[in-house]
């Protein structure tokens, strides 16, 4: 029993044993076979792998042989492109020298036509507007478009074309680069001026002079032409010697006061001083008031504190528009008289800077009282302007410069030889674009005008010299005229006497201090020198001269004043200023200085009485040669004929008081009235010249040898020296702008 128990329990044994074992086999079997399928799928993995990294590889390769045509391709159109951009280069440069070319050929053009340049300026916009819409569209070399709002909403773009305009970023010396040949131009005898235009608060000032505070980078033309005159000037110092001066004014309310004063009075100078004083004119003394303050100068020093000092005479005041608006056209006028150390010639060049004051709209500016007459005065000054700028344009005989002081003080720069540039200043605001677009039309008309060659104010010595003999012959024989005057009658004592005092001709023997009465000292030389009052060894030196010329040349003595119960007002509508003709006359005409002469006689003999004229009228033909009287009579008639017209004609042209309004309202005004005007005059003097064949010669051929008409007021002041016949003063004009 324990046997079959213990046989049971080996059976048992051996059958788990078994079954264990098999179990074991199985699960060997288990294993191998997932082994198996693990090494399956690694193989193939391993072979999709090797496929892709065949597949990448042949990718890369074939993505470098792309690469590398890319690059090639790149290459190959890189260096084409620099072909391209080198001989693009090429061509812009060419067309930058053709335009620089043009630019300069344009200038010279506009040089010889005498043309006004222009230049335009666009002030950037306050701090604390960068927000605001600019009314410029576009600025392109010289060419300015603006945008003007319409009823519709939709702007209109209209275009400009100056000389050159200048963005919001211009510096100032950028700006001053621009104008440098121009100032510079001073010192080889041309006379030169620059005047800043624009609204209030458009940037006129800022400019011609800088900012409030003026520092070295924002100093303004005024201060870097005068430094660039010492500068250039000290560069010749072996050749030239320069004597450089200053004066300062400014046109407030219509009076002329001096700037440069120091004792705080600042002097207002009656009007007729301004140009009818002793010594006005000479371009050694400029366009001038004779009174103001003269300072001469030789260093940048120097000219800073004067400019300081007149900066700081200067009428400013605050506006609506610009709390630091200038009241005032204020005029830095540069005398410069440079010597040839070689040759001993005189070139003499004055060179006027002018800041105007700006036109401003009165119900825009708020401006009441004292500013509302000031805004007044200046627009009425501007609007005098645009009506000289309306005749010269159309080359109008007639010329209103005498309508406002502003105009008389333009006068030699708007109409005679000088180089003139007007500095055109714009806001950018768009509120303001009515004013804007009003300036750049008045600035664009201006570049219209044609004003002839500048001249050089140059003298060598012997033409000089001669100069001085024929003036001093002239004076003897006018000496001689007035002893046989006083050896023929008898009871016209009274008269001669006063005569023989009054005469230019005895301007040597005269007290100096003569001047002072307002007379004008004769000019005895196309530069403009004075006479010297002992000028004898002038006289000995005397070799040869034409008696009949100077007789010819001479005016008729005594010079005779428009009849009586003719009133001529203070208006020289014609001829202008004393000051501007006799510019042109010393200038141009040796034969004219005789006109400078009778000027003077005139100036003094404003208040001769009626009998005087009479008796002198009725005794002159005995007493004078019948050329010289004819001569006389023919230039007072002349001066009848035509000035009572100018006298309506300037009333009616000088009211205008909106700037915005001047150029449409005058321009077709003067044409019409002018023109009138023009054929009287001629006429006038063909009938003159009937009466003297050696004036009809003369007339005929714009002579200088006319004596200066007289100028007679009725008022016994004397405002004008040296008064033109006509036709003399319109050949003149319209011969320099052919
Ligand atoms: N180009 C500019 N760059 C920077 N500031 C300017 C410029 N132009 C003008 N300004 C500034 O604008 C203001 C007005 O300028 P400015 O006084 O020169 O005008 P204006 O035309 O002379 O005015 P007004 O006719 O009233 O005298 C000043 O504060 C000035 O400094």
């Amino acid at each position: 029993m324990v046997t079959k128990k213990e046989d049971c329990i080996h059976k048992n044994q051996d059958n788990a044993i078994v079954t264990k074992k098999e179990d074991r086999i199985h699960d060997n079997q288990a294993v191998d076979k997932e082994s198996e399928r693990q090494l399956l799928k690694q193989q193939m993995l391993f072979d999709q792998q090797q496929r892709e990294i065949k597949e990448l590889r042949h990718t890369l390769h074939s993505t470098k042989a792309g690469m590398q045509f890319l690059q090639m391709k790149f290459h190959e159109e890189f260096s084409n492109l620099g072909l391209h951009i080198h001989s693009l280069a090429n061509a812009a440069s060419g067309y930058h020298r053709v335009l620089e070319e043009n630019r300069k050929l344009y200038n010279q053009v506009q040089d010889l036509k005498g043309s006004i340049r222009v230049y335009c300026r666009v002030r950037p916009f306050f701090p604390g507007q960068s927000n605001h819409l600019s009314a410029v569209e576009n600025i392109e070399d010289g060419t300015i478009t603006v945008n003007i709002p319409s009823k519709n909403g939709k702007g209109r773009r209209s275009s400009f074309n100056f000389n050159k305009v200048f963005g919001p970023s211009a510096t100032q010396a950028e700006v001053f680069v621009d104008m440098q040949p121009l100032v510079r131009s001073v010192l080889d005898g041309y006379n030169v001026c620059i005047f800043a235009y624009g609204q209030t608060g458009s940037g006129k000032t800022y400019t011609m002079t800088g900012p409030k505070e003026i520092t070295d980078k924002s100093q303004g033309v005024n201060y870097r032409a005068l430094s660039d005159l010492f500068l250039i000037a000290d560069q010749r110092r072996d050749t030239f010697h320069y004597d450089v001066s200053v004066q300062m004014i400014e046109i407030y309310n219509e009076q002329v006061r001096d700037l440069l004063v120091t004792d705080g009075t600042n002097k207002r100078y009656p009007f007729y001083q301004l140009f009818d004083s002793p010594l006005v004119f000479s371009s050694q003394k400029g366009l001038s008031v004779p009174d103001a303050s003269m300072v001469p100068v030789s260093s940048t020093i120097d000219v800073i504190e004067l400019m300081n000092l007149g900066q700081r005479n200067r009428a400013v005041g605050a506006t609506a528009v610009n709390d630091r608006s200038s009241r005032s056209h204020s005029c830095l006028t540069v005398h410069v008289q440079g010597r040839d150390l070689t040759s001993g010639a005189i070139l003499r060049g004055c060179m006027h800077l002018v800041d105007l004051a700006g036109s401003e709209r009165v119900d825009k500016s708020e401006a009441t009282g004292d500013r509302l007459k000031e805004a007044q005065h200046i627009n009425k000054s501007l609007s005098a302007l645009g009506d000289v700028i309306a005749s010269l344009a159309q080359k109008n005989s007639h010329v209103p410069y005498r309508n406002s002081k502003l105009t008389q003080l333009l006068q030699d720069s708007l109409g005679g030889q000088a180089k003139t540039l007007m500095f055109v200043h714009i806001s950018p605001e768009s509120d303001a674009i009515g004013e804007t677009v009003s300036t750049l039309k008045f600035a664009e008309r201006v570049a219209t005008v044609e004003l002839g060659a500048a001249r050089v104010n140059k003298d060598s010595v012997d033409v000089k010299e001669l100069k001085e003999q024929i003036a001093s012959l002239k004076a003897a024989l006018a000496r001689k005229e007035g002893e046989s005057e006083h050896s023929l009658s008898s009871n016209s004592e009274k008269y001669r006497t006063k005569a023989s005092e009054l005469s230019p001709y005895n301007i040597n023997q005269r007290d100096p201090d003569m001047d002072q009465l307002g007379c004008r000292r004769p000019m005895v030389e196309v530069g403009n020198i004075e006479l010297q009052s002992n000028n004898t060894t002038l006289r000995h030196k005397t070799q040869s001269f034409d008696f009949d010329e100077i007789s010819a040349n001479s005016p008729p003595w005594p010079p005779v004043n428009n009849s009586p119960g003719q009133n001529y007002g203070e208006d020289d509508k014609e001829s202008g200023s004393g000051e501007w003709v006799d510019k042109v006359m010393v200038n141009k005409q040796d034969g004219n200085k005789t006109e400078n002469l009778l000027g003077c006689w005139q100036a003094s003999n404003g208040n001769l009485s009626e009998a005087f004229y009479q008796k002198y009228l009725k005794d002159s033909p005995k007493i004078y040669s019948e050329q010289s009287y004819n001569m006389f009579i023919g230039g007072n008639q002349f001066n009848i004929a035509g000035s009572d017209d100018m006298d309506e004609l300037d009333a009616a042209t000088s009211d205008s008081s909106e700037p915005d309004l001047l150029w449409q309202f005058n321009h077709s005004k003067l044409s019409s009235v002018t023109n009138g005007i023009g054929s009287k005059i001629m006429r006038s003097v063909s009938k003159t010249a009937k009466n003297s064949p050696e004036l009809s010669k003369n007339a005929v051929h714009s002579s200088p040898l006319g004596p200066s008409p007289s100028l007679k007021h009725s008022n016994g002041v004397s405002h004008r020296t040296g008064r033109h016949p006509a036709p003399v003063d319109v050949k003149r004009r319209t011969g320099s702008r052919k």
